[in-house]
C-alpha cells in the first residue's frame, strides 16, 4: 500500500518529465524516420521532398497534430513504458530514497540521464563527464535507466571505499577482451588464486629476470623508430604498443611473437582493433554491463571479430606449451616432482608454465588470464606515450631527463640498461609519475557495491549500485594537487596523500604489476629519449580537446609527435649500427 501511494505521488510529482521525455523521443523518431524518407524520396520526386520537408517542419514545431499511425505509436510506446515506469519507481524506490540528496543532472522517468549522453562520442562523453563533476561536485549521481551510478573523485570518499570490509565487487574492464562476456571480474575466491599466480610472476624478486626482454625489445622500438625520425609527424602509439605486446608475450607465454620486425602485423592489428571495438562498444561505459552482453551477442554471431583472433592464437600458444610439458614430462618420467620443477626453472619458466602447473585453472580461464594480461599490456603503451608527448612539448623537462640519462651512461652508452639503472632513473620516474596523474591511462575504476556503504560527507552508496572512482578529476584537485594543470614533475619528490593518487588503483584491487610495468616503461623511455629529440607541435590542448572515454584514456587522434636524432655523442653505438 504504501509503495502503490509512492508510486502515485511519484507519477504526478514526475508527469513533467514523462510528457517533457515523450516528446523528445518523438520528436527524435520523427527526425530519425524522415531524414531517411527524404533520402528515398529526393531521388525520385521534388514535390515530395518539398512536401515531406515541410512536414517535418511543422511536426518540429508542434503545431501540426500528429497523423493516425504517430498517435497510434506513441500511444503504443506509451503504454508499454507506463508498467515499466510503475516497476522502476516500485523497485528503485528504496535507491532513489537514499540517493535523493547526492547532487546529479536531470533524470528523466525510465530513461534517466541516458539522453544527455546517448548522442555523444567517446570525446563529448569524456567532456560531459568532467562537467558534471565540475558542475555537481565530487560525488554525482546518474541514473541510466534503472541502474544508478555514483561518480566519486575526492580522496575521502575513494578511501572510504577502498578500504570498506563491505562486499564490493570489481567490474574490470580487462576481463571482458578475455572471455568477451562477464564483466564482473572472478568471484572472489577464484580471483585470490589468480591474483596468487599472477602476483609472483609480477613480484619483485622475479623481475630482474624480465630485464633482458625489457632490452631487448625497447632497442627494436629504437631501431623501428629510426626510419620515422625525420622531423615528420608521426602517431607513435602503433609502434610503441607493439613493442609492450612482444615484453608481455614473452613475459607470460614464453613466446616472441615479434610483432616489432615482423612485417605483416596482423596480431597486433588485431588486438588494436580488438581495443578500439570495445572501446566503440563502450560508448557509455556506464552501461559497461549491458555493452558487455550485447557484444557477447555480437561476438557469437561475427566469428570473424577481433577477439576471436586473438583467443586462437593464444589457444594455440597453450597447447603448445601442454604438448611440450608433456613431451618434457614423458623424458623426464622417472624424475621425482623437484627435479621436474628443477627442469622448467631451467627452461625459464612464464607465467603460463606457472598456471599450468598449478593444475587450478582450466584451459578457458588461463586463456582468458593471458588475455587480460595482453591488454593490459597495452597501458603501459599508453602511458610511455603521454610522456613522450608531454616530452615534447615541455623541453626543459626533457632536457633534464636527458641529462640525468647522461650521467647514468656516461660514456659507456654501448652497455645494456641494468636494473640498478632503471632504480636510478629517479627524475623520469618522477615524470612518469606526474604524466600518470594529469593523464591515467584507466581514468575510471568500476566497482559494485553488495551492501550500503556511508561515506565520510554522509552520502550513502546503496547496495546494487555501480561506484565509478573518476581518478583524472581526483588526480587535477587543487586540493591535493596545487596548480594542478601545471606539469611539474617535481612535486612527485615528496608523497601524495593515500587516495589522492592512484592511477594503478588502490585496496586489494591495486596493479598487481605495477613495478613491472614501471620498470618497462622506464626502459623503452630511456632507450627511446637517448636516440631521439621529441616535439610535440599540437600541444597540451591538442590532447585534452581530443581525449575520448574508452576502456584506456586516450586522444582521439592519436599521439602525433615529431622526433629527430639525437647528436651523435649520446647515441649509443648499439643504435647507430642498424
Ligand atoms: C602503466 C601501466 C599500467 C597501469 C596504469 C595499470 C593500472 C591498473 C589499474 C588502475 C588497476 C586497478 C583496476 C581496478 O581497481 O579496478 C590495475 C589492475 C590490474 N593490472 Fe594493471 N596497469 C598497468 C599495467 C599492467 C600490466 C603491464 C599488467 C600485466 C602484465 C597489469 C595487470 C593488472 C592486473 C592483473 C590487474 C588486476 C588486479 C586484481 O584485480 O587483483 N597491469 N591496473
Amino acid at each position: 500500500m504504501d509503495n502503490i501511494h509512492f508510486v502515485s505521488k511519484d507519477i504526478f510529482k514526475e508527469l513533467p518529465h514523462v510528457v517533457e521525455s515523450w516528446w523528445k523521443v518523438a520528436i527524435n523518431v520523427v527526425d530519425k524516420v524522415n531524414s531517411s524518407f527524404i533520402n528515398n524520396l529526393t531521388f525520385s520526386s521534388r514535390e515530395w521532398f518539398d512536401f515531406s520537408s515541410l512536414h517535418i517542419q511543422v511536426l518540429r514545431n508542434g503545431i501540426n497534430i500528429f497523423p493516425t499511425w504517430w498517435t497510434v505509436l506513441i500511444t503504443v510506446l506509451f503504454t508499454v513504458s507506463l508498467p515499466l515506469y510503475l516497476v522502476h519507481c516500485w523497485t528503485q524506490k528504496r535507491n532513489r530514497n537514499l540517493t535523493s540528496n547526492i547532487p546529479g543532472p536531470l533524470s528523466l522517468p525510465i530513461w534517466g540521464s541516458i539522453p544527455t549522453f546517448a548522442s555523444s562520442n567517446l570525446v563529448q562523453l569524456f567532456q560531459k563527464l568532467v562537467e558534471a563533476v565540475n558542475k555537481y561536485g565530487p560525488v554525482v549521481r546518474f541514473w541510466m535507466g534503472n541502474k544508478l551510478y555514483i561518480v566519486i573523485s575526492d580522496a575521502e570518499s575513494i578511501e572510504k571505499l577502498l578500504s570498506s570490509k563491505a562486499p564490493i565487487k570489481t567490474i574490470s574492464s580487462d576481463s571482458k577482451i578475455a572471455n568477451g562476456s562477464g564483466a564482473i571480474a572472478p568471484d572472489v575466491e577464484k580471483w585470490k588464486i589468480h591474483r596468487t599466480i599472477i602476483s609472483s610472476t609480477f613480484n619483485n624478486n622475479v623481475l630482474d629476470q624480465f630485464m633482458w626482454n625489457f632490452f631487448q625489445n625497447s632497442l627494436m622500438l629504437t631501431q623501428k623508430l629510426k626510419l620515422l625520425a625525420n622531423g615528420s609527424s608521426i602517431n607513435i602509439y602503433p609502434y610503441v604498443c607493439e613493442c609492450a605486446l612482444d615484453i608481455i608475450c614473452e613475459t607470460t607465454m614464453g613466446t616472441n611473437v615479434n610483432t616489432q620486425m615482423e612485417g605483416d602485423h596482423v596480431f597486433v592489428e588485431n588486438l588494436l582493433h580488438a581495443l578500439d571495438e570495445l572501446g566503440g562498444t563502450l560508448k557509455n561505459p556506464w552501461i559497461i554491463n549491458d555493452c558487455i552482453q550485447n557484444r557477447k551477442k555480437q561476438y557469437e554471431k561475427d566469428k570473424e571479430v577481433s577477439l576471436k583472433y586473438l583467443h586462437e592464437f593464444v589457444d594455440k600458444v597453450i597447447t603448445e606449451k601442454l604438448t611440450s610439458q608433456r613431451n618434457g614430462l614423458q623424458q623426464n618420467r622417472g624424475k621425482q616432482q623437484v627435479e621436474y620443477v628443477q627442469w622448467i626453472r631451467g627452461r625459464e619458466m612464464c607465467l603460463l608454465d606457472l598456471l599450468i602447473r598449478d593444475n587450478q585453472l582450466t584451459a578457458e580461464e588461463i586463456r582468458d588470464e593471458l588475455c587480460s594480461l595482453m591488454v593490459a599490456s597495452s597501458k603501459v603503451a599508453v602511458t610511455c606515450c603521454y610522456v613522450l608527448y608531454l616530452l615534447g612539448v615541455y623541453q626543459e623537462v626533457q632536457d633534464k631527463v636527458l641529462e640525468e640519462q647522461e650521467k647514468i651512461f656516461g660514456d659507456d652508452i654501448h652497455r645494456a640498461t641494468t636494473s640498478k639503472d632503471l632504480c636510478n632513473m629517479n627524475y623520469l620516474e618522477q615524470v612518469m609519475k606526474e604524466s600518470l596523474r594529469l593523464y591515467p591511462s584507466v581514468p575510471f575504476l568500476f566497482r559494485k557495491i553488495e551492501e550500503d556503504t556511508q561515506l565520510e560527507n554522509g552520502y550513502i552508496l546503496p547496495k546494487d549500485s555501480r561506484v565509478v572512482i573518476f581518478s583524472y578529476m581526483t588526480h587535477r584537485n587543487s586540493e591535493y594537487f596545487p596548480d594542478p594543470e601545471l606539469f611539474n614533475p617535481e612535486r612527485f619528490s615528496s608523497d601524495t596523500r593515500p587516495c589522492a593518487y592512484m592511477p594503478f588503483g588502490g585496496g586489494r584491487r591495486i596493479c598487481v604489476a605495477y613495478k613491472y610495468s614501471m620498470m618497462e616503461a622506464k626502459m623503452i623511455l630511456s632507450s627511446v629519449l637517448r636516440a631521439y629529440t621529441v616535439r610535440t607541435p599540437g600541444g597540451v590542448q591538442s590532447l585534452d580537446r581530443n581525449l575520448q572515454a574508452g576502456v584506456l584514456l586516450k586522444p582521439a587522434n592519436g599521439f602525433n609527435v615529431q622526433m629527430l636524432p639525437r647528436p651523435e655523442k649520446v647515441i649509443p653505438s648499439i643504435f647507430r649500427d642498424v
